[in-house]
């Protein structure tokens, strides 16, 4: 479980939130909407122990917590193999046992043998992507946090993408805490959707959701959603 209880965060310019409080269940995806600054990112950095609260509480209770950041973070001269075993290098795991894993998980995430042992900058920006992704999973985390992992993809890839996760996170039991700013991938993909209000953030909406790959569903789900007085004021409204 990870749990924020009256959490605020000053960097020396005002308090970032107004008390945030937010709980990740283990296995939930939980998503995190709001504007640009609002604090998306400092949210994460605070599950990740990055960040200290100024004031209230942070309880990361995972056992292993994994990033996925808005830029793939790929080590140029390591192939694609190595980027997603990283992690695993860490945890002690023998070079030929974690290229194995690596490959293993790059295979189930789309990648052609071929393509295994290539550069990030032989690869296309979407296959950077699953590089990343890979590379959060590949440490078999029981929570990962995603910064708007997909913000620079194209709409087709960024669904496939979405899938991606969406499988991985179910197969495996993880629970994800997902930053967006996008409704639709919201209510694509999570089990729980919170919306921060601009800064100083505060939760406005808490509402719990049935993840869904249907573009009808999603849609009517984003237009009602938008028609939220309390959305409509943290994500539209100036
Ligand atoms: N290290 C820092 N030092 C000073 N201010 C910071 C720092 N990190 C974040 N901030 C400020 O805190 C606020 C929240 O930033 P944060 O990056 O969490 O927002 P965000 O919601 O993720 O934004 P975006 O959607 O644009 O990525 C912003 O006003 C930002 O300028």
């Amino acid at each position: 479980m990870l749990a924020f209880d009256g959490v605020t965060v000053d960097f020396g310019d005002g308090p970032v939130f107004d008390r945030l409080d937010l709980a990740v269940a283990p296995g939930r995806l939980v998503a995190l909407l709001g504007r640009s600054g609002c604090g998306k990112t400092t949210s994460l950095r605070l599950a990740a122990g990055l960040v200290a609260p100024a004031s209230g509480r942070v309880e990361n209770r995972f056992r292993r917590t994994a990033t996925v950041f808005q830029e793939p973070r790929l080590l140029p001269w390591a192939d694609a193999t190595d980027n997603a075993a990283f992690g695993l290098a860490a945890l002690g795991v023998g070079r030929d046992e974690r290229r194995a894993r690596a490959a293993g998980l790059l295979t189930g995430f789309g990648f052609a043998p071929g393509d295994l042992g290539k550069r990030p900058a032989e690869l296309s920006g979407g296959m950077q992507s699953r590089v990343a992704i890979a590379r959060a999973f590949a440490v078999e985390p029981d929570l990962v946090l995603m910064d708007e992992p997909f913000a620079a993809l194209d709409v087709g890839l960024r669904r496939e993408l979405q899938d991606l996760v969406r499988e991985a996170v179910e197969r495996r039991g993880t629970a994800a805490l997902f930053v967006t700013h996008d409704v639709t991938e919201a209510i694509r993909l999570a089990d729980r959707i919170l919306v921060l209000s601009p800064r100083p953030a505060r939760v406005v909406l808490d509402a719990a959701a049935a993840p869904t790959a249907d573009p009808a569903a999603i849609h009517a789900a984003a237009a009602s959603f938008l028609a939220l007085p309390a959305v409509r004021g943290a994500l539209l409204e100036r």
